[in-house]
């Protein structure tokens, strides 16, 4: 029995190895279902054999013209499709042809998630299978201009939208999403989708898209995957005044409203998913992102990608990049443009690595770390009005009030885009770096490739190709004075997939700063003398699945050393662990 529930949800098991209360015949009774009384309330899910039209238009389990000529006898399926029989091969064929016709990726974006709709293994197929292709579709840069449209392109609703109208009944909401064995959560509340600020209810491309690369990057099965959009309203005038706009139409609940909302919903997720259930924050402003991380941090499994996520892949690329660059961390001057949770995430992060490197104090080596925000370099004059995660960086210093002179102050032998403000490393800027260094090394972190601080194409021209360089956003490679130049995306999407498998699949129960030091080393490693060769200071995503379940088999190692891992007792070959229990899409065959 319990292994035709499994059939039914989907699911390889392999990863849902947590101990369960269960009921006669050992199916999960994880809503109490069977354990309420008659006046309490429950929701009254049914589980039943797809099949004939119905099994053609449930995702999961459609393979189309794949269905073989037994499969379609045995399930009603005759004369419901037509005759011929595709492989799932010649089905991705077709449709990356289909796509490819497409010369507006938000119409690849729109013909994927359609694809997804329909037929959730061929979508997988394709995207793991192109992922260099599609991933600047369904990821940056593509799904910024999906939830600045989603009003337009929003035809079937995906994901939880959990409003402040659910006040109350946020743990009935989660009872009405089909799946109950949730391993990994990726919530927004939209407020700082990207560089693209305040976009309300239609963030929900970025749980979405996150949890498409969990799936497809990461090998997390997509029944376990729950993205959720948290709608407490928006500041957008635009949206607020859009007749089609699809969320709350109220500026945003803040101040105690807003925390007490989300500490419902904190407090329903674990009720209902239990303790393992990776909550991965996304895309929140800064002025809740740090608070809402520091609180549910002790309490629950939780990861901020914009902080933590982007700091182990820019650390990745950092402690690469010393291969060209030569000496250690700690020999290097790091700027900042944006101090925000990109900014701070990173900057901390670094300093805990060169404090684990020479035994310093960690506030001695926040020295080698500079920030520039919107009122200019952060000096401990201004200490007094600073928000509290940038108090750590105001360094001795007279004022600077622009990047320029910030660059002639400090003199850093790296520069760092997160400001989510396109177009600041000026030709003066990046120049100014190139006088500066021998190998300036420039990272435009800013997404999408609008807000990137500069492209690849200038960062090659204006330092005569001695940039080493890296964006946030694909860029193409560059061919300058006949040489190709192969520019690095250094973003969070190599980290968090192999980060959260490495988590779920150990059971482990808190995040610590250690892992994010272990999954950064495990991507670093990772980058070859033949990448190296190209300029490259990160791996090409070909080989991402290899390289998530390297980093996942690291962060679970770490986590059981810090004895956060519940799972027992510990896979001896962690790597082959990890794989072992990684989603692949190809088709099943059905009785
Ligand atoms: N590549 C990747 O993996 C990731 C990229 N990002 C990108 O980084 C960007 C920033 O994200 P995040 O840190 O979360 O955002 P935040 O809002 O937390 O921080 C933005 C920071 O930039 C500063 N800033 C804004 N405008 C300027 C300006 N004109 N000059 C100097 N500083 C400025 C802000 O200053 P002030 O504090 O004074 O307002 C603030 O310190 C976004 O575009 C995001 O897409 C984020 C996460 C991952
Ligand atoms: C990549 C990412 O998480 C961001 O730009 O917000
Ligand atoms: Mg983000």
């Amino acid at each position: 029995m319990e292994s035709t529930m499994k059939d039914l949800r989907g699911g390889e098991s392999v990863l849902d190895m947590s101990p369960r209360s269960t009921v006669g015949g050992g199916v999960e009774d994880v809503y109490g279902e069977d354990r309420a009384t008659e006046e309490q309330l429950v929701t009254p899910w049914v589980s039943s054999v797809a099949s004939g039209y119905n099994l053609l238009r449930d995702p999961r389990y459609n393979k189309g013209l794949a269905f073989s000529e037994k499969e379609r006898e045995a399930h009603y399926l005759s004369g419901l499709l037509p005759p011929a029989l595709m492989t799932q091969k010649l089905q991705e064929k077709k449709l990356m042809n289909s796509i490819r016709q497409y010369q507006v990726p938000l119409q690849k974006y729109i013909a994927l998630m359609e694809l997804e709709e329909r037929n959730e293994r061929l979508f997988y197929k394709l995207l793991i299978d192109n992922v260099e292709e599609l991933l600047p579709i369904v990821y940056t840069p593509t799904v910024g201009e999906a939830c600045q449209k989603y009003g337009s392109i929003f035809r079937r609703p995906q994901g939880l939208f959990i409003s402040l109208k659910e006040k109350g009944k946020i743990l009935e909401v989660l009872k009405n999403w089909p799946e109950r064995a949730i391993q990994v959560i990726v919530v927004t509340d939209g407020e700082r989708i990207l560089g693209l600020g305040d976009l309300g209810c239609q963030g929900m491309g970025i749980p979405v898209g996150k949890l498409s690369l969990y799936t497809a990057l990461g090998g997390v099965r997509p029944s376990a995957c729950l993205p959720i959009t948290i709608d407490v309203g928006t500041n957008n005038e635009k949206l607020l005044n859009d007749e089609f706009y699809i969320g709350l139409k109220q500026k945003r609940a803040t101040g105690k409203e807003y925390y007490d909302f989300l500490h419902e919903f904190m407090t329903a997720v674990k009720q209902n998913y239990g303790e393992k259930v990776l909550v991965q924050f996304e895309d929140f402003a800064n002025h809740n992102a740090f608070e809402l991380l520091a609180k549910y941090g002790t309490t629950h499994l939780v990861f901020n990608d914009d902080i933590q996520g982007t700091a182990s892949v820019v650390l990745a690329g950092l402690v690469a990049s010393l291969k060209l660059l030569g000496g250690t961390l700690a020999d290097h001057t790091f700027l900042f443009l944006g101090a925000g949770e990109a900014g701070t995430g990173i900057a901390e992060l670094i300093a805990l690595e060169m404090s684990k490197q020479t035994n310093a104090p960690l506030e001695e080596l926040r020295k080698k770390i500079w920030l520039v925000d919107s009122k200019g370099l952060i000096v401990s004059s201004r200490k007094e009005s600073l928000q509290h995660f940038k108090k750590p960086w105001a360094h001795e210093h007279e004022p600077v009030n622009n990047l320029l002179d910030a660059i002639k102050a400090v003199k850093p032998t790296a520069l760092i885009g997160t400001s989510g403000v396109g177009k600041q490393f000026t030709k003066e800027v990046v120049e100014a770096m190139a006088a500066l260094n021998e190998k300036p090394l420039i990272m435009a972190l800013s997404n999408p490739t609008s807000q990137a601080e500069c492209t690849a194409e200038e960062a090659y021209k204006w330092t005569k190709g001695r940039a080493i360089f890296a964006s946030g956003s694909p860029f193409d490679p560059v061919e300058f004075n006949g040489k190709l130049y192969v520019p690095g995306q250094a973003n969070n999407c190599y980290i968090f997939p192999g980060f959260g498998l490495g988590l779920v699949m150990s059971g482990t129960i808190r995040v610590h700063d250690d892992m994010l030091l272990a999954a950064s080393e495990a991507l670093a490693k990772q980058v070859t003398d033949e990448h190296y060769a190209q300029g490259m200071i990160y791996p090409p995503f070909s080989n991402i699945r290899k390289i998530s379940a390297n980093i996942a088999a690291d962060v679970a190692a770490k986590a059981y050393e810090l004895g956060v891992a519940t799972r027992l007792p510990r896979p001896e070959n962690l790597v082959k662990f990890a794989e072992s229990c990684m989603y692949t899409p190809n088709y099943r065959s059905y009785r």
